[in-house]
């Protein structure tokens, strides 16, 4: 265990405790973790929020929203929920914290705890960051307690407005005791990206542009923003999933090795392949979802809680460049879009050509890294037909986890795996402020764009389509050669002739 670790005895303060991502991720990460024996040996969680609520009602709430893999982890349940008390308060004035205070004092005396630890999880919209933040400083640290505070997403909605968060909360709290949160790095499939680069020295020696021809990393959600389009519509899709999540898997896809798995080294290496990567204004396609092809799911300006005339991107592709001698010209494509015909998230790597020569005909391989649903990773290879033919079929090379590891495995979900690494004081699946700051001086100057007087046409896709119609052309655009029509079908049932040798 790392010597940073929390020790046996934790307050954990979840802030934000009546809201929708501390019911559906927060609390139930912290269940997982339970039932996993991966929390400390003794915690007190003790959830926050201006609502009046009793300890049984936020209970309530929370336990709905467990997940029980087995019946085991349903009897467990409520030995977890009674860890859990509820403390209303303002996250402006000092009242709530003072209570707050005694009730982590009392714990501490009570458990005989000689140096008190408290990790405090900010589940509030990012207007509240920074005056929970002081108080939290003022009231709820004191001399000599060590402790973590988590921070959600957004950091900030431009360049300008994150440097000013940064500002805000780098007096109170060192970079050491916050943990920006991106629940992508979390991703077991994410993860795995450093093992599958860096321990594979069929991968690792090809990495690079003398093999690879162009990238993908693709982000499809089958739904659409309603109910959340109040929130979204300010943010669009470019903010709510590329700048951070997709940006962070395009980071760790292209880095160079670290020298060790030490978080700073790890991020050290992060910063430095964000700071080549470019984006060109002139290569990106936009759109907005209008009604299913058949009328019955609503476009994206008819829910209530947007502006009647919104030009909100809810779909994006773009060209990423990376000026550096590993990735010169190759180009990297992140396209993310809300409504689309499914939800799916995969890198997609495609190799050069080879030269046909022998062949008449033969495709490119492809390595695609299928994040969720169902991980698994496939090599799209060319090989023999079996039997007397000779004729060549593109086949795949293929992990699929469910089919490869037994369901006993426990994959954790984002949100439990990067609570434990708080609880470890492992910063290296947590955002780091240089980071940051690099990712929205890549972002901002787009964002204008797409945001402002002179922006791109708005292709409108109804909802449920595979994507919006260019895209196919954007991608020819950006290096991506399609197979020919029937060259690739998975598994590969029937002896279709693909190409001849
Ligand atoms: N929901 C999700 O799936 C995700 C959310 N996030 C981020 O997590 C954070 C919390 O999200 P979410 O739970 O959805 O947010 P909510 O809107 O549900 O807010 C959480 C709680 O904060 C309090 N609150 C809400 N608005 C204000 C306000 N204007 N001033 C003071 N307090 C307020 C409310 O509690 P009360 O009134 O009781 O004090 C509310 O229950 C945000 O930063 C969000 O961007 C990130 C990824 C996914
Ligand atoms: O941060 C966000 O991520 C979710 C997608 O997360 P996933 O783990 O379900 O892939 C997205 O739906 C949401 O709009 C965004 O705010």
């Amino acid at each position: 265990m790392s010597s940073d670790a929390f020790g046996d005895h934790v307050s954990i303060v979840v802030f934000g405790a009546s809201g929708d991502l501390a019911k559906k991720k927060t609390f139930p990460a912290l269940f997982g973790l339970y039932n996993q024996g991966l929390l400390p040996k003794n915690v007190n969680i003790i959830g926050y929020a201006r609502s009046e609520l009793s300890n049984e009602e936020l209970r309530e709430r929370i336990k709905s929203f467990l997940k029980f893999k087995d019946d085991a982890a349903k009897l467990k349940a409520d030995g977890f929920l009674q860890l859990i008390s509820y403390i209303s308060g303002p996250y402006d004035k000092p009242d709530g914290y003072h209570k707050l205070e005694e009730a982590i004092s009392k714990y501490d005396q009570e458990n005989k705890v000689q140096q008190s630890e408290r990790l405090f999880y900010l589940a509030l919209p990012p207007s509240v960051f920074t005056t929970a933040g002081k108080n939290i400083k003022e009231h709820c640290y004191p001399e000599g307690a060590r402790l973590r505070l988590i921070v959600e997403k957004p950091f900030g909605h431009d360049l300008e407005s994150s440097r000013q968060l940064q500002k805000d909360l780098a007096p109170l709290f060192s970079e050491e005791e916050l943990y920006r949160i991106d629940h992508y790095l979390g991703k077991e499939m994410v993860k795995n990206l450093f093992v599958l680069r860096f321990g594979n020295a069929m991968l690792s020696g090809v990495w690079n542009n003398r093999h690879i021809s162009s990238v993908q990393i693709s982000f499809k959600e089958a739904f659409g923003t309603e109910g959340r389009g109040g929130y979204f519509d300010d943010i669009g899709i470019v903010r709510d999933v590329m700048q951070n999540h997709l940006l962070q898997v395009l980071t760790l896809l292209t880095m160079d090795r670290p020298v060790s798995f030490d978080p700073e080294a790890v991020r050290d290496e992060k910063v430095k392949a964000l700071k080549a990567f470019s984006i060109d204004n002139d290569n990106i396609l936009i759109g907005q979802y209008g009604k299913s092809e058949d009328g019955t799911k609503p476009g994206y300006l008819d829910d209530d809680t947007v502006k009647k005339d919104s030009k909100c991107v809810t779909y994006a592709a773009m060209g990423i460049n990376i000026n550096n001698e590993r990735w010169d010209g190759v180009p990297f494509v992140l396209r993310a879009g809300k409504a689309l015909d499914e939800s799916k998230v995969e890198i997609r790597i495609q190799f050069k050509q080879v030269a046909k020569g022998i062949f008449k005909e033969i495709q490119r391989n492809e390595l695609v890294i299928r994040i969720q649903p169902n991980e698994a990773v496939y090599m799209k290879i060319n090989s023999k037909i079996p039997g007397i033919s000779t004729e060549t079929s593109l086949t795949e090379l293929d992990l699929t986890y469910s089919s490869r590891y037994s369901k006993d495995f426990w994959i954790p979900e984002a949100y439990e795996a990067l609570i434990r690494d708080c609880f470890l004081g492992n910063h290296a699946n947590f955002v780091r402020d240089d980071e940051l700051d690099v990712s929205w001086q890549l972002f901002t100057p787009l964002l204008q764009y797409i945001e402002g007087e002179d922006r791109p046409e708005l292709e409108i896709y109804p909802y449920g389509s595979k994507s919006p119609k260019s895209l196919k052309k954007f991608l020819i655009k950006n290096g991506y050669v399609f197979d020919h029509e029937g060259a690739y079908q998975w598994p590969l049932t029937t002896p279709s002739v693909k190409g001849k040798i």
